[in-house]
């Protein structure tokens, strides 16, 4: 057949046209999404705008808040952070994308790119707002007022234990604590107890259970699914995100998690209000409920291990702060076993350092919606686009709060302080699915810190310890070692 090029010109001329397309294609996408895409009009840095890189980079870090933080000093309150993704600032941006819709406005939902699990999907991964409901309807009985009267037991029990075990160690054997990995053992001992009716004897041995470090560094792992979706090219790197040896460890994981939720089943309706006796009467598989108890570890043990370790180090750095804390609590009881959820609801400055603790040291944020093709803060954002209001940039605003990277209680009780206290609770988000533990994790945090408080002096080995540098923060914060030096409260 007569053709007008060689076999050599033809090696050189389609590798070239491939080539040629590729670049083609590049100029066209950089040009579309720089320029005429929907979002082209927001500002943000321009390799956000063109690739998911910058967010994938930003995402993984470790230093995601405090990126935000520069991206958002530097563009204004809306920023695009990636091609298809907007972040906001703004309190009525936060209510707009997490409240529950009024007048007419339409849900905004969980997206997959975020939110998609590998296995069966525990309540926070749920993205069908109907099943969510359902599943929220089922597992609310266990965080009702009355139920965590009940579970106000097993905080008083695992709390007292680690008082008995710091004790031990730093007042009997001269050691120091790492008070990060305490918080850690107490934490989950609580939640086990809750969801598989029994605890991982943590606070007990001094030392953190196999199961609760396996779900603790899988932290990484769980925002895989979502950057692969963003970033396809990563599946060819994946073997070094998840090697065999990480694979074997996380089958044993799950094969303890089942033996333990199989346990829980048959131990039956304990008549004691934890997570699941409501829901053990065949509503939900074997599986599923195993999920849901990871879930809630996830969601409910280690968050409160994180804020607590960041309020220890903020009174460890602030004597004043500290001093009016221990005047508080020596002045309202007299014995450790008067401190209780309602006891400790009564005492304003431990509540605001709770709140402090919280806005300074979050333990998540970052968390998207996409949107229906809604009004953000009076702004149109189009149907499918990925949103998100920045909370840990927010708490850090000194438009939402004065004098904001300072810890500073009073702002949660002093009078001149108003416009500070507008967005407590904003680390719990809001809505429909806004965390459902939020009075447990109050009571938790309050019980824990008084008790403490209660019977110790404590003093930070390093006293320029700086928590943001040491703890890696990603969708959740990264816990670091933070030693700590008790000593017997002195009368
Ligand atoms: C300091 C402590 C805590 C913080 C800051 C916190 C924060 C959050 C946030 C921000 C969400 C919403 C996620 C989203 O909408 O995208 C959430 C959901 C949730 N939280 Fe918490 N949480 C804490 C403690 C707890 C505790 C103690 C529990 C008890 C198990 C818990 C159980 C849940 C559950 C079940 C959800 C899922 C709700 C749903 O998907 O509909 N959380 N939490």
């Amino acid at each position: 057949m007569f053709s007008v090029f060689s076999d050599t010109e033809y090696y050189i001329l389609i590798p070239g046209a491939v080539v040629a397309s590729l670049i083609a294609y590049a100029v066209g996408w950089v040009v579309y999404a720089l320029w005429f895409h929907p979002l082209a009009r927001y500002p943000g840095p321009r390799f956000a705008a063109i690739s998911n890189i910058w967010y994938a980079w930003s995402w993984t870090s470790g230093r995601w808040p405090t990126i935000m933080k520069e991206t958002h000093d530097k563009y204004g309150d809306i920023v695009r952070i990636a091609p298809n993704d907007l972040s906001f600032i703004t309190p009525q941006a936060f209510k707009d994308i997490y409240g529950h819709p009024v007048k007419g406005r339409k849900l905004f939902l969980k997206p997959e790119i975020f939110w998609k699990t590998l296995s069966v999907p525990g309540i926070l991964f749920i993205m069908d707002p109907k099943e969510a409901q359902e599943k929220r309807d089922l597992l609310s009985p266990g965080f009702s007022p009355k139920a965590l009267r009940t579970q106000e037991s097993v905080i008083q029990n695992y709390t007292d234990q680690l008082v008995e075990t710091i004790t031990r160690l730093s007042v009997k054997e001269n050691k120091t604590i790492d008070i990060s990995d305490a918080f850690n053992w107490v934490t989950f001992d609580i939640l086990g107890e809750l969801a598989f009716g029994e605890s991982f004897e943590a606070v007990k041995n001094a030392k953190t259970h196999f199961w609760t470090s396996v779900i603790t560094s899988a932290n990484f792992i769980s925002i895989l699914p979502g950057l692969l979706m963003r970033l396809p090219i990563l599946k060819l790197a994946s073997p070094w995100f998840m090697t065999k040896e990480q694979e074997g460890i996380y089958d044993m994981h799950r094969r303890l998690t089942m033996e333990k939720i199989r346990k829980r089943i048959e131990l039956g309706d304990l008549a004691k209000d934890d997570f699941f006796s409501h829901v053990l009467k065949g509503e939900m598989s074997e599986e599923e409920l195993a999920s849901q108890a990871s879930t809630f570890m996830v969601a409910g043990a280690e968050t409160i291990a994180i804020v607590l370790t960041g309020i220890t180090v903020f009174l460890g750095q602030n004597k004043r702060t500290f001093d009016e804390l221990k005047a508080e609590i020596f002045s309202a009881f007299k014995d450790t076993a008067e401190i209780d959820g309602e006891s400790t609801s009564r005492l304003p400055y431990l509540k605001a350092v709770v709140e402090e603790g919280l806005r300074l040291f979050p333990p998540v944020s970052g968390l998207p919606r996409v949107s229906p093709g809604e009004t953000i803060d009076g702004e149109y954002i189009p149907e499918g686009v990925i949103v998100m209001a920045e909370t840990r940039v927010m708490g850090r605003d000194k438009r939402n709060f004065s004098d904001p990277d300072t810890f500073k209680p009073e702002r949660w009780i002093d009078e001149k302080h108003t416009m500070d206290r507008r967005l407590t609770n904003l680390m719990f988000y809001m809505g429909p699915r806004g965390c459902m533990g939020m009075q447990m994790a109050h009571v938790e945090m309050r019980m824990i810190l008084a008790k403490l408080v209660f019977a110790f002096d404590w003093e930070l080995v390093d006293p320029k310890y700086d928590l943001l540098r040491e703890c890696r923060q990603l969708v959740q914060t990264q816990r670091a070692a933070v030693p700590v030096r008790f000593s017997p409260r002195c009368a």
